[in-house]
């Protein structure tokens, strides 16, 4: 067998944390988004002999017998594989991450992000932010369902955006003094599962209430932008707050995160609400400043938080 000419290739993305619009971006409702650099993932492809391997946390072996979990990274590996004529190529692939998987911080885009620009890279061919974001959308169709496009977006971009699905996103000012904790309640979260609930919720008997929780969702998100921009923390707080019952209401919150959410609110934070998919996963909450956010992240970790993350709000720009 002649050498692959092709040596090595190396894909990043990083995590993601929604501000505001969680489920309601599906629906056409506008969302705010920040990367969250704290967590990356790093892909690394090599050429193979045999037969396309895969190593990463959760699973080391040849893609072929990979487990139903992980048909998205399967698919992603495929659909690159052919779209750049390389479909009889072998390829090790190498997963690094940092993201916690399951908990809302995009780590299924991620994976797919990392990996496509990892095998464009090992071809030495250049990939556009449109065909990137086609090629993820694949993988996320078989994650989650129905896509926003969200996730896809903001693992694979710096900028904090305002973001309607299949409208131009546009980037954030974010203008605000105020400090952002994260806080994850070490239960993976069930983006698919609840995605496909308040769908149910959206077509069944209440739909009309449900529906008025979507639209709620997308007004505060609007109005968040705003908020943003001034340098409003107070009234971004509300507006979290306000978004987190409306989240509750649809079904997606859960135990864990209610817990974590009342320690915030209980040690100073301005507002505080799920991020991402919910039902586990992450939570936020908004601190007037570091000292504060510092106080609340031992709260969250008291009261049963897998880990916190302090994020200065005024560092996410273009
Ligand atoms: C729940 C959801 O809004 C965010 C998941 O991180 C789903 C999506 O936007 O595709």
């Amino acid at each position: 067998m002649s050498e692959s000419p092709y040596k090595k290739g190396i894909g990043q993305a990083h995590g993601k944390i929604i501000l505001m619009g969680e489920h309601s971006v599906v629906y056409g409702e506008p969302s705010i988004a920040i990367p969250f650099p704290a967590v990356t993932i790093q892909a690394t492809v090599k050429p193979a002999e045999k037969a396309t391997t895969i190593a990463c946390d959760f699973y080391q072996g040849v893609l072929e017998e990979m487990p139903e979990l992980l048909e998205s990274v399967k698919q992603t590996i495929q659909v690159c594989l052919n779209t750049l004529n390389h479909s009889t190529d072998y390829l090790s692939i190498q997963i690094d991450s940092t993201i916690p998987a399951e908990r809302g911080m995009g780590s299924s885009a991620a994976v797919a992000v990392a990996t496509t620009r990892a095998i464009y890279d090992f071809y030495q061919t250049p990939l556009s932010q449109k065909d990137l974001l086609a090629i993820v959308d694949v993988a996320e169709k078989i994650s989650h369902g129905n896509p926003s496009g969200l996730d896809a977006l903001m693992t694979s971009s710096d900028c904090p955006y305002y973001y309607i699905k299949n409208q131009a996103f546009e980037p954030v000012i974010l203008n605000l003094n105020a400090t952002l904790v994260v806080a994850d309640t070490g239960h993976t979260g069930q983006t698919r599962e609840a995605v496909r609930s308040v769908s149910d919720k959206l077509n069944g008997p209440k739909k009309e209430i449900y529906q008025t929780y979507i639209h709620r969702l997308g007004r505060l998100a609007k109005e968040s932008r705003q908020y943003l921009s001034e340098n409003n923390p107070y009234e971004l707080g509300k507006a979290m707050n306000q978004a987190q019952i409306a989240l509750a209401e649809l079904g997606v919150s859960s135990l864990e995160l209610d817990r974590l959410i009342v320690s915030a609110l209980s040690n100073q934070a301005l507002g505080a609400k799920l991020t991402g998919g919910g039902r586990g996963g992450c939570m936020i909450a908004l601190a007037e400043n570091q000292k504060i956010a510092k106080k609340i992240a031992e709260a969250l970790e008291k009261t049963g938080a897998n880990q916190t993350w302090i994020y200065e709000m005024s560092e996410s720009h273009c």
